[in-house]
């Protein structure tokens, strides 16, 4: 990437609304704006003036000179009538310019983080927030998006680089005993504790589950009116995201917001010893389904005796749901083992109760009051190197050199976190996600 380019796109979305803003940035962004709209306006003061000449629209113009702008370049922004074809004709303006040319997907973002205006968790947070479809969604992503994460990991990598420094003076005074000792129990009174937090911080999947949607499966005996608490559950919540078929053709699978909280709930095929070679097939997608589920809602009529689910399942965390109370319940000290939900899918009874346990175990009261989670694998990845790295060095019985080294490794992968260092190949991965114009 070259940054003598100018770049340019409109940064709201497609079709027609009410108002476009169409972003440039770079060291062009002043002669464009001599070109567009003549005097360059005061820095971050709206000003309404004809665009072009000719003019093509009559719009307000923002000026941001470098450093203080979102990508920490000069930019501007022309916000103008919501037409494609005002929008299009004002960027291909920009374009006439010399120097100026379209940005790709992310293009802005990249060059915030180049100059240091957002770390790599912070551009990660950006797009999740420009992605999120609930509340809780959206209070963790602009959490994260506002340094959550930056500065947990900043905080940590710091505390790390304390340690490196004093193994590393204690190898220079590798002949003296007392001071290598000495060192390396100043050091390892930094790393034990950081390493529980990693700890703590990588058990917790609360971040995670928030932003891809808690995958709850139901399944259960066939008749137990799975698909009827699905389309409760449906109903009930206005908010429904999306309805697909899912994967398989009886999978059906519909996207809820409970409570602020994506749960994604999937109504498999009754499971049970059939005959048929069809059920058999739905059933052996059910199991698969349920398997990687986060969590098993399994369904029983409470008329039944009491089923458990079967093994491969009984390892899954599962809620267990009595349906059809509505007809009768059974005696509490018949279930009382399994502490079901009793509802009736029917009547809507104890469907509150329900989404309250689904939205709790989604995180939904968790998110952006404080509490700071990882929400990508990418972070897991690196935090589990990390965790690794000083878990051998808190526990191997290594040199003190190996030890320096264990530390570098697990800064390494700190500052990899951030976008610190080394992180070229995941960049491309990072950027990709956003649309044009941001
Ligand atoms: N019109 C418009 N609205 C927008 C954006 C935008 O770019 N344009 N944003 C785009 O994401 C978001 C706001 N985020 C922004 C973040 C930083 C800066 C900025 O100019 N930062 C400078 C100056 C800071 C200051 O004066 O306090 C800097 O960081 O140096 C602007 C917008 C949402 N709304
Ligand atoms: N009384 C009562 N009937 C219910 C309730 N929930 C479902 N039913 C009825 O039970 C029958 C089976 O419901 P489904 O939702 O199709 O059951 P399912 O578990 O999806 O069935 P399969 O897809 O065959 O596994 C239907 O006749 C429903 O109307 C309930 O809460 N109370």
């Amino acid at each position: 990437m070259s940054v003598d380019d100018t770049i340019v796109a409109p940064a709201s979305g497609a079709g027609p609304s009410a108002v476009a803003v169409i972003r440039i940035s770079g060291p062009r962004t002043r002669a464009v704006l001599e070109v567009l709209v003549g005097r360059v306006p005061r820095p971050r003061q709206a000003s309404l003036r004809d665009i072009g000449s000719p003019a093509l629209d009559r719009g307000l113009v923002l000026w941001f000179p470098a450093p203080k702008s979102f990508t920490g370049e000069d930019m501007a922004e022309l916000q103008v009538h919501g037409s494609r074809a005002v929008v299009q004709a004002v960027v291909e303006a920009v374009l006439a310019v010399e120097g100026t040319r379209l940005a790709e997907p992310g293009a802005f973002a990249r060059r915030a983080f180049e100059n240091g205006k957002l770390d790599l968790t912070e551009v990660e947070g950006l797009a999740d927030l420009i992605n999120a479809e609930t509340e809780a969604q959206r209070r963790q992503a602009l959490a994260q998006s506002e340094g959550s994460l930056r500065r947990l990991y900043e905080g940590w990598r710091a505390e790390l680089l304390q340690a490196q420094a004093l193994m590393e003076a204690g190898l220079d005074f590798a002949d003296e005993a007392d001071v290598a000792l000495d060192v390396g129990v100043k050091a390892s009174a930094i790393v034990a504790p950081l390493l529980q937090s990693i700890e703590a911080h990588l058990a917790d999947r609360s971040g995670e589950r928030l932003r891809d949607g808690l995958r709850v499966v139901i399944a259960g005996p066939p008749n137990a009116g799975k698909s009827s608490l699905l389309n409760a559950l449906a109903k009930r919540d206005a908010a429904i995201v999306s309805e697909e078929a899912g994967t398989t053709r009886d999978v059906i699978e519909v996207h809820l917001d409970l409570g602020g909280c994506p749960v994604i709930l999937a109504d498999t095929a009754g499971i049970r010893a059939g005959r048929g070679e069809v059920e058999q097939e739905g059933i052996r997608r059910a199991l698969a389904r349920a398997e990687d589920a986060d969590l098993v809602l399994w369904v029983i009529d409470a008329t039944d005796p009491v089923w458990a689910p079967p093994a491969p399942l009984a390892a899954k965390d599962v809620v267990f749901a009595l349906n059809k109370s509505d007809w009768g319940v059974p005696p509490a000290h018949n279930h009382a083992a399994i502490n079901p939900l009793i509802l009736s899918a029917k009547t809507g009874a104890g469907l509150e109760a329900l989404i309250d346990r689904l939205a709790d175990l989604a995180g939904a009261e968790s998110a952006g009051s404080g509490h700071i989670s990882l929400t990508r694998t990418r972070h897991r990845t690196e935090l589990v190197s990390s965790r690794d790295a000083l878990q051998r060095f808190v526990s191997h019985d290594l040199s003190p050199e190996l030890k320096a080294e264990e530390l570098r490794i697990a800064a390494r992968h700190l500052g990899r976190l951030t976008g610190l260092i080394d992180v070229e190949e995941v960049l491309g991965a990072i950027f990709a996600e956003f649309c044009i114009g941001k």
